[in-house]
């Protein structure tokens, strides 16, 4: 039976299979085919996305291209820094040029790794790493860098920064704006800011022009400068402030003259107009200095006169350069401000000067006004030598002298003197005193005038006499100023300056007139004073001395005696009859008498023998150390001396004599009274004669 159900199984499974073969089969075909497209899609899929993916990193070169085309095409300078080698990755054309490098490797090797070819940098490259780390990340976003190697080569970028990852590597990258443009100007401004400041504090004005000239360096880098500045007495050029030149240098430009020829500054100077020497070495301007100037390695000069608001040429502006030169329109351009810092600095010290002169002179003018305004009438003599020093000291003179004019002789004398020590006193010249001024003099000086002798003026030959006595050289000079009492010339101020090249300035000459004004009222006043005095003891007729005069006299000589045991004797006499004389010829008549007796007395005693009216047409005649005898001997002198005398009228005039000497215990009174006793009997006696008091 089993077999029979064997039999049955195979067969009913080989019919089964028979039947689901067919089946089985397209059931493999259908999964087979979807095989076939599942991988055909994901090739596809794969193909689209290798497409995609080949496609997409090509646009990132691409793109990467362009930024860098860009980058390198920028005016913006773009620099790629490797942090842990400290190398250049990649610097654009503006950033090398910034640096002063060709390559990104020159960068790294000249400037990365070279602290040195920084210079005054703020900060380098390598230490900014250093600064990163300081700083906040926050407040390091953007940041102002001097990148120039040095002066000539200063650049300033305004630059920002990120980090990347560059090759695996941390990298910073930066990006900076060139703002050396703006940069310089700040710095020309702050420079004019410092020029400014020294202009209006108390700095010297060679410090002030030393700030100018870091002006034209900072706008005008690659020259050296100086500023030269005009002496307007000697015409030449004197150094005022510059940039650094060696001594011999300097020393060549001092004092140069302002002339056609003098070398650059001075032709500027000279024609007020710019002067350019490209090779100093070849120019026959710098002839003279070429030795200096080989020495020192200057070969070009451009010089720019200097010129005030009045037009006038303050000095000179010049560039220097250590090889041939010639200036661009730009450097004309950029020495403009510079030079008007400079005019305005040396007016500006130039009316300061001046003011501080004016302050002094006016000072030193109240001063001797003060002086010559309280000069003691009876000193006028020694005020007046102290106002010739004080004159000197104020014009700097070496000797003041004032003559004055004698009013009967009309001649010029030396009264008053100052000289400077080591300078002999004019008075002291006693072999060749001063001659007599000629009166063309006058018209010479007049009121107004004052005049200047010197090398350019020379004396004229009637005033050759004081170059005689003041030593005139051709380089010395002499200042004669006319004292005039109205249009009346009364004397001469003089000064002598004998250092060489001496001058006068004019702001001081100005208060001369005021002060030779005074001068001729002080003058006025010692004659006037001197006259009153005179007025004062002295009888106006005769010229001799008053009553009153003469009491002063006898009291001064009883009182001598007295104290000294000495003597003295008086002579009294009086005309005879000189009423009548008045009858026939009028009192003119009389009074030209009496003014002759006068002369005749004056001529007939010594020096120290007074004589004097006692009043109406009696005199007195005081005889100090004179005994009786001596003084009866003078009485008949005298009276024989009258008698004999032819006077203007036709008269024969005769006096009467009474003489008394002095005795101890004696007051004045006494002994006039004597004199007048011994007068009366001379009278009583038939006149004309002499009589002695006992
Ligand atoms: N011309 C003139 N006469 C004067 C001056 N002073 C006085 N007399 C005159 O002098 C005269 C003096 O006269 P008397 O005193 O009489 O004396 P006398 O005539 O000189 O006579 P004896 O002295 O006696 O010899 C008077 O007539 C005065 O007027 C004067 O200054 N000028």
């Amino acid at each position: 039976m089993l077999t029979g159900l064997g039999d049955n199984w195979w067969d009913t499974g080989q019919r089964a299979l028979f039947v689901a073969l067919p089946y089985l089969a397209i059931g493999l075909a259908v999964a087979l085919g979807a095989l076939v497209l599942y991988v055909r899609r994901l090739k596809r899929s794969v193909d689209l996305l290798s497409f995609e993916a080949g496609t997409s990193s090509r646009s990132l070169r691409n793109a990467n291209r362009e930024l860098k085309t860009l980058f390198d095409q920028s005016r913006i300078a773009v620099f790629l820094l490797d942090k842990q080698s400290s190398s250049v990755l990649y610097a654009n054309a503006t950033a090398l040029e910034a640096f002063g490098v060709r390559t990104p490797q020159e960068m790294t090797d000249n400037v990365l790794h070279n602290p040195d070819a920084w210079g005054p940098a703020p900060y380098s490259l390598l230490d900014f790493e250093k600064a990163l780390a300081e700083a906040s990340p926050a407040g390091m976003k953007s940041f102002e860098w001097r990148v120039g190697r040095s002066q000539d080569h200063e650049v300033w970028l305004d630059c920002s920064f990120s980090f990347l990852t560059y090759k695996s590597n941390r990298a910073i990258m930066f990006s900076g704006v060139n703002i050396t443009a703006r940069k310089r100007a700040e710095h020309q401004e702050k420079l004019h800011q410092q020029v400014m400041a020294s202009m209006a504090g108390d700095r010297s004005l060679q410090e002030t022009l030393e700030r100018v000239v870091r002006v034209a360096e900072a706008s005008m880098p690659g020259g050296r400068y100086v500023v030269m500045l005009r002496d307007s007495g000697q015409g030449r050029l004197r150094w005022g402030g510059g940039s650094l030149f060696p001594a011999a240098f300097r020393q060549a430009l001092e004092d140069m003259p302002v002339r056609y020829g003098e070398g650059a500054p001075g032709t500027a100077a000279f024609t007020r107009t710019r002067v350019i020497t490209e090779n100093m070495l070849t120019d026959e301007h710098w002839h003279s200095r070429r030795q200096v100037l080989k020495e020192a390695g200057i070969q070009a000069c451009w010089s720019e006169p200097i010129v005030g608001r009045g037009g006038e040429v303050l000095g000179t502006f010049d560039i220097y350069h250590d090889d041939p030169w010639l200036p661009s329109d730009e450097d004309v351009d950029a020495l403009t401000g510079p030079i008007f810092l400079a005019s305005l600095a040396i007016e500006r010290h130039r009316s300061r000067l001046e003011l501080e002169q004016m302050v002094v002179s006016e000072q030193a003018v109240r001063r001797i006004s003060t002086e010559l305004l309280t000069i003691e009438p009876d000193a006028v003599e020694e005020g007046l030598e102290g106002i010739c020093a004080s004159l000197g000291r104020y014009f700097r003179a070496d000797r003041v002298f004032l003559c004055r004019v004698d009013d009967v002789s009309q001649e010029l004398n030396l009264v008053n003197e100052w000289a400077v020590e080591g300078l002999p006193p004019l008075r002291e010249q006693v072999i060749n005193p001063l001659p007599v001024i000629p009166v063309s003099l006058d018209a010479l000086l007049t009121v107004s005038r004052l005049q200047i002798f010197d090398g350019h003026n020379p004396l004229p030959p009637m005033l050759e006499c004081f170059a005689e006595h003041l030593a005139l050289g051709d380089s010395r000079s002499l200042l004669l100023k006319g004292v005039y009492q109205g249009d009346r010339l009364i004397g001469v101020l003089g000064m002598v300056k004998t250092a060489m090249a001496a001058t006068w300035q004019p702001e001081h000459l100005a208060n001369i007139r005021l002060m030779v004004q005074l001068l001729s009222n002080v003058l006025m006043r010692q004659k006037l004073v001197r006259t009153l005095t005179f007025q004062a003891v002295h009888d106006q007729l005769t010229g001799l001395y008053n009553r009153h005069k003469l009491e002063s006299f006898m009291e001064q000589e009883v009182a001598r005696c007295e104290r000294y045991g000495s003597t003295f004797s008086v002579i009294i006499f009086d005309l005879d009859f000189f009423k009548s004389i008045n009858d026939r010829f009028g009192h003119t008549g009389g009074d030209a008498v009496l003014e002759e007796v006068a002369a005749i007395v004056g001529g007939g005693i010594r020096e120290s023998e007074i004589a004097g009216r006692w009043g109406g047409e009696e005199f007195l005649i005081l005889l100090p150390e004179t005994n009786l005898d001596s003084a009866h001997a003078v009485a008949e002198r005298i009276r024989k001396g009258v008698e004999t005398y032819r006077f203007t009228i036709p008269v024969d005039v005769t006096i009467s004599v009474g003489v008394a000497v002095f005795q101890p215990g004696d007051k004045s009174q006494n002994m006039l009274q004597r004199a007048d006793g011994a007068l009366y009997v001379a009278k009583n006696e038939g006149r004309n004669c002499v009589r002695l008091a006992a």
